[in-house]
């Protein structure tokens, strides 16, 4: 359904879209894993798309391939580490968006990704700062509390960090909300939006109920709050060892991926997007990394808004979140460095 209206909405845009300065390339880092093909075949549909550089440590050549032959206007090419591949799908990229990385099992939680995940990101970093330092980067690895702050401190040790242009993705926590609040209402999930604030995992995720128009009962809102912190969890179950989320992320990565393109080279004012970036809102606590939502721009980051009136249960749970947000990007901060 997502394809077929994206489809439309797109086709819709591109009679006005087709000009060089509205096209870029956009590069994934990943694209042959779970989240990666399903990512690349929605951007291969993305109107502000020239070039897909496509870069994985295998199969990228195949993938590149089949993406190749749909009949939208963007170039796709495939590249691994043989023949300094990462530069080449780096170079020149206006976005870049990393699922790189190994994805959960049942029974751990994102943190003990960390071990493997940390030194990918940081290998990824480094290539960026050298080869694309003012691209817009957008990190999907998990855990995005801690891998959005590995990626900042090396490019800040390269001297090319720039805080509107790195972004950790949060999205899926918004598309989960929801859908599970539009469940419960009989509604349709486009008419039902809901703030996420905080950061991607467990406690740190933190649903503003209050802001929704809806009313919960304590129970719901008990079981909504537990199900938007711990969906990741659900669908890590459901597949049983064969990974997390992929398609539902796909999809949340290409709506952020698309909102970014929107506002840097399609023109478009006002869009607003949760994302877990460099933020002040916690900055007095120590907390340099916050997801709220963030109106975006030419340049990337223009805007962070704050989280606006809140009840007293989502206080609690706010709190509850900056405890593990600290741990979790002090383990970043001090790995990057
Ligand atoms: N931010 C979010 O909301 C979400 C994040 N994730 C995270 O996304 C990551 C990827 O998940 P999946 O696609 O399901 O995993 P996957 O294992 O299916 O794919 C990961 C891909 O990364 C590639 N890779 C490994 N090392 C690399 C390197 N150094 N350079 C480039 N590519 C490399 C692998 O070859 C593989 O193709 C995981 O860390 C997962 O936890 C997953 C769902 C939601
Ligand atoms: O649960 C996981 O490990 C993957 C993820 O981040 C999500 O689905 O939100």
């Amino acid at each position: 359904m997502f394809a077929a209206t994206r489809a439309a909405s797109f086709a819709a845009k591109r009679s006005f879209s087709t000009s060089a300065a509205n096209l870029s390339k956009v590069a994934v880092l990943g694209a042959a894993g779970g989240i990666g093909q399903p990512l690349s075949l929605l951007l291969k549909e993305n109107p502000h798309v020239s070039h897909l550089a496509l870069y994985d440590i295998v199969n990228t050549p195949g993938v590149a391939a089949d993406l190749s032959h749909i009949n939208t206007n963007s170039k796709v090419t495939g590249h691994t580490a043989a023949n300094d591949g990462l530069k080449a799908a780096l170079e020149d990229a206006h976005v870049v968006v990393i699922p790189a990385g190994v994805p959960r099992k049942p029974g751990m939680t994102r943190d003990d990704l960390f071990n493997t995940n940390a030194s990918i990101v940081q290998t990824l970093a480094q290539a960026a700062a050298k080869h694309c330092p003012k691209a817009h980067i957008l990190i999907i690895s998990n855990p995005v509390n801690s891998t959005v702050p590995i990626f900042a401190e090396v490019l800040k040790k390269a001297g090319v960090f720039d805080p509107k242009r790195l972004y950790g993705v949060t999205t899926l926590d918004v598309v989960r909300a929801s859908r599970f609040v539009s469940e419960i209402k009989n509604k349709d999930p486009k008419d039902v939006k809901i703030t996420v604030v905080g950061g991607h995992s467990g406690v740190t995720i933190v649903p503003l109920l209050s802001q929704s128009g809806f009313e919960f009962t304590k129970e719901e809102l008990d079981a909504l709050t537990h199900r938007i912190q711990f969906g990741g969890d659900e669908v890590v179950q459901a597949k049983d060892g064969a990974g997390s989320a992929t398609l539902s992320m796909a999809f949340a990565g290409a709506r952020f991926a698309n909102s970014v393109l929107e506002a840097t080279v399609g023109g478009k004012k006002g869009v607003i997007e949760p994302s877990f970036v460099k933020s002040d809102l916690y900055a007095d606590q120590g907390i340099e990394y916050f997801s709220s939502n963030v109106e975006l721009g030419p340049n990337g980051v223009e805007k962070i808004h704050g989280l606006g009136e809140i009840s007293d249960y989502e206080k609690d749970l706010v709190q509850k979140c900056l405890v593990d947000l600290k741990k979790n990007i002090a383990k970043g901060e001090s790995f990057g460095q």
